[in-house]
């Protein structure tokens, strides 16, 4: 009950597109103009892996192929990431999460109801080539085009009815990510503000 209190965004994606679509760059613009704590659950998972633990070791062959790591890991993760913040933080960008109809339903069990599910929309020609070129100096062992193309896939068949899910609440708001960053961000800023 600690965070009904506070704002909860999912910051979403669209089916058929999905990583590269520009979440972590708009995420970046939204900590800096409405103060929210950003937590990625794609840069959790790297944190455990990069601490070379057992279950790093895990997330990262399971990352590697493009597959979804198990729900309580990724759910854990961002719950102690938000008990962490919870005393200080104005609200929570959740970047990644849910990416799975299951996720959504047990984040809700155990933290909360998000209020915002922004859907970063760009065409799948364009997240793979976003995701080529930030191959190139990410050091992501995922952003390469056999990976990547498995992510696009299992996105596709995972998204869809999660978004669905969350469009009967009517809290969807979807950004057109083909445009330059901060015309994108401007479309975020607006649906922020109607909040
Ligand atoms: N609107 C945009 N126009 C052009 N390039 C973009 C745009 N948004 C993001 N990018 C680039 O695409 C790549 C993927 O963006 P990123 O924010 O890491 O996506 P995600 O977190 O959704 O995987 C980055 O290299 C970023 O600089
Ligand atoms: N909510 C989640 N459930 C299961 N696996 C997840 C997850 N979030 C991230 N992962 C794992 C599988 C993803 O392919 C990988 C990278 O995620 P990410 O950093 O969010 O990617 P991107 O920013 O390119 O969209 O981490
Ligand atoms: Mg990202």
């Amino acid at each position: 009950q600690l965070y009904y209190a506070v704002k909860i965004i999912f910051l979403w994606q669209e089916q058929g597109g999905g990583p590269g679509s520009g979440k972590g760059t708009q995420c970046e613009k939204i900590v800096a103009k409405y103060g929210y704590t950003h937590l990625s659950s794609g840069d959790l998972l790297r944190a455990e892996v990069a601490s070379g633990s057992e279950r790093g070791k895990q997330l990262q062959a399971i990352m590697q192929k493009g597959e979804l790591v198990p729900l309580d890991t990724v759910l854990d993760m961002i719950k102690d990431a938000m008990i962490a913040k919870a005393d200080v933080s104005k609200g929570f960008l959740i970047d990644g999460y849910p990416r799975e109809v299951k996720q959504g339903e047990e984040f809700e069990k155990k933290i909360g109801k998000p209020c915002l599910l922004l859907y970063v929309d760009a065409k799948a020609e364009t997240m793979v080539k976003r995701l080529l070129k930030r191959g190139e100096t990410s050091g992501r062992s995922d952003d390469n085009e056999e990976t990547i193309k498995k992510r696009l896939d299992l996105y596709y068949k995972a998204t869809e009815p999660v978004i669905a899910f969350y469009e009967g609440r009517g809290i969807v708001k979807k950004v057109d990510s083909e445009l330059a960053v901060d015309d994108v961000f401007g479309q975020v800023s607006k649906a922020i503000d109607a909040l």
